[in-house]
């Protein structure tokens, strides 16, 4: 229940159109049955030889005062003995004005369904856009896509086409009731037996849809995690041939959700034959006793075809209430996942009155830093009680085992993740007080991979700086050595490049990325070196760029070549989430073991050794 009232909040801003269009599906409600009771007149007046006068009672059993005649609502002109004209009349005024109703009333009820649908979707995104980046380690990118798609997707429906559908008929119901009460008199009340049954029916359904839909959702999205899995990896599919596994993966999981489809729908299709049975035996009923009532005079043959009329009609909105319910089930059944992404409260915040970090003067200072992962299982200790200060203007190197935690410790700093005790600062101001806009535009971010966007080369290089005159982007992307790679491509800077695009190599690629990096103008740099090395000619093209990137800039790099700790102003040495050494290289092969083992091991071991002059970073740049 508190979650449909969430939904009912997103409706207030379209108060307006949901007001006036169930005011108008209220009047098809009302112009629906009446038009069938027509029925009555027609049989009873029109067709009636022996009817005289130009009297055309429509509602019989209303208790005095409150009958009325169908002339009342009919020009004057068409009085007289003429009951054909005052009907026909009637009847195509109403069809005419129930028409208009309808379609306004629907319009405006799927104004308000689509207009809350755009808020939610969008509320949705800016939400799992801000998320810190532990909501996208924890949840799977095809779970994510899932509930934003599809799980959206259902609620729109319940919302949409099948909230004015829904109004419609609980309009024509509770119209064609009374109408059926009016009509029947005491053969009415049979009909109240046969309420609870169908609602009963009607909510045992509903619930069991509302948990099975959860399980076909989640279906769907073990799906679409396996398709983003596979389609992205594509490449170690090929390279470990194992298309037929994957295949095999994807039709098992294929077969769950169809199951689940097939329970869902063995459920759902259940409710129709149901009704119409209770529906069949209770009509047969109502003949026999209708019959009766007409052989003692208190029924006009009209008027009980009207009744028997106005009970199909009264049967089809029944009918499809397990419908509705089933759909807003489903809806409900939906909404689970939004409102949980909805309600994920960010761990990284910006306090309430953050400071703007200014110019980056001094130093970037860890003082006593600790950091844990929290995952289902539990905490897990990556860095203990870590001291560092990287100075202004320095180059900094990061070595140690794999797993040892360098890239936790350099993900601190533009707050991927808080700090789980002690403190960063960045000249003395906690990173915690400062605005999260104001510390990323001081950094720039170079990882092992590189992203990049189906987008022309230029928004490519001007990602998040969309107004930088072009000059500006071409000046970068010649500091990044990439100009003229960009001019023999087919449309030049226009080229549309990422997913879908031109192809590039992957020399290309970092040197795009750099030249993103070098645009951004961060005065601190993290790099994080590939293992990985490219040919020759691109590698020296990528360190030539990389040198122009890191000119004057503050760099902290995660170390893979022994050129770059021989070029850093200082090596720290990282090992299981400890600082266990800091010097130049020349000094920490002299008092570390640590060092000496991974400069054979890693430095030597790679064959990279003193002769290649700068280090091969593959890049990923911005933040
Ligand atoms: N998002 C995460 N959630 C939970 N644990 C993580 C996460 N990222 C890393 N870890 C764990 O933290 C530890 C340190 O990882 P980290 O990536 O910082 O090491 P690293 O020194 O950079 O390693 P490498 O050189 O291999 O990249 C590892 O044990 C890793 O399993």
């Amino acid at each position: 229940m508190k979650r449909f009232f969430r939904l009912i909040g997103y409706v207030v801003p379209y108060a307006l159109q949901s007001f006036f269009g169930v005011i108008l599906l209220a009047i098809v409600g009302l112009l629906d049955p009446l038009r069938i009771a027509l029925v009555g007149p027609i049989l009873n007046t029109v067709l009636n030889p022996s009817a005289k006068g130009d009297k055309v009672p429509l509602l019989p059993n209303l208790p005095a005062g409150w009958h009325f005649d169908l002339n009342q609502f009919v020009p004057a002109q068409m009085h007289g003995d003429n009951a054909w004209a005052v009907v026909a009349f009637a009847l195509i005024a109403m069809t005419v004005l129930k028409g208009i109703c309808d379609y306004s009333g629907t319009y405006l009820v799927n104004y308000a369904g689509f207009g809350m649908i755009t808020d939610l979707r969008n509320h949705l995104y800016e939400t799992i856009m801000r998320s810190s980046a532990s909501f996208f380690h924890k949840h799977p990118t095809g779970t994510i896509l899932s509930t934003l798609i599809n799980d959206v997707e259902r609620v729109q429906t319940a919302v949409s086409s099948v909230l004015s559908e829904f109004l419609q008929q609980i309009f024509t119901f509770i119209f064609t009731l009374a109408l059926v009460i009016s009509y029947g008199g005491r053969l009415s009340w049979a009909l109240l037996i046969f309420v609870p049954v169908v609602i009963t029916s009607a909510r045992k359904i509903g619930g069991t849809v509302r948990v099975r839909t959860r399980t076909g959702q989640d279906r769907v999205a073990e799906i679409q995690n396996i398709l983003h899995e596979t389609i992205t990896g594509n490449r170690i599919v090929k390279a470990f041939s194992t298309e037929l596994w994957e295949i095999l993966r994807f039709k098992k999981a294929a077969r769950r959700l169809l199951r689940a489809n097939l329970r869902s729908v063995r459920i759902q299709s259940i409710s129709s034959p149901l009704m119409d049975v209770i529906a069949s035996v209770a009509i047969a009923l109502l003949i026999w006793i209708g019959r009766n009532e007409i052989l003692a005079g208190r029924m006009t043959v009209g008027g009980f075809i009207a009744f028997l009329i106005l009970l199909f009609k009264l049967y089809d909105p029944v009918r499809k209430f397990a419908f509705f319910y089933n759909s807003f089930q489903q809806a409900m059944g939906a909404s689970v996942s939004i409102f949980n992404y909805l309600d994920i409260e960010p761990d990284v915040q910006e306090i309430s009155r953050a400071k703007t970090l200014g110019d980056f003067r001094d130093r970037i200072a860890f003082e006593h830093v600790g950091f844990a992962y929290s995952n289902e299982d539990g905490e897990q200790q990556v860095l203990h009680d870590v001291n560092l200060e990287v100075r202004r203007g320095e180059l900094l190197a990061l070595v140690g085992p794999s797993g040892a935690g360098k890239s936790t410790l350099v993900n601190l700093v533009p707050r991927f993740y808080d700090v789980s005790s002690g403190r960063i600062a960045i000249d003395g101001a906690d990173l915690r007080d400062l605005t999260l806009a104001s510390l990323r535009q001081h950094i720039a971010q170079v990882t092992q991979e590189t992203i990049l966007f189906n987008d022309t080369v230029r928004n490519n290089i001007a990602y998040g700086q969309p107004d930088i005159p072009k000059a500006e982007v071409e000046q970068a992307a010649r500091h990044a050595l990439a100009h003229d790679f960009i001019m023999r491509m087919p449309q030049g800077y226009d080229t549309v490049i990422g997913e879908k695009g031109f192809r590039l190599s992957g020399g290309e690629r970092q040197r795009i990325a750099i030249a993103r990096a070098i645009l951004k103008n961060a005065p601190i740099l993290i790099l994080d070196e590939a293992t990985s090395a490219l040919d020759t000619e691109s590698e020296s093209l990528v360190q030539a760029a990389l040198s122009n990137l890191m000119q004057g800039r503050t760099v902290v790099v995660i170390a893979h070549r022994l050129s770059t700790v021989r070029r850093a102003t200082r090596t720290v040495i990282l090992e299981s989430g400890r600082i266990t050494g800091i010097g130049t290289h020349e000094e920490l092969l002299q008092t570390s073991p640590t060092y000496q083992r991974l400069y054979e091991l890693q430095f030597l071991g790679t064959g990279m050794d003193g002769a290649i002059p700068d280090p091969i970073v593959t890049m990923e740049a911005g933040l």
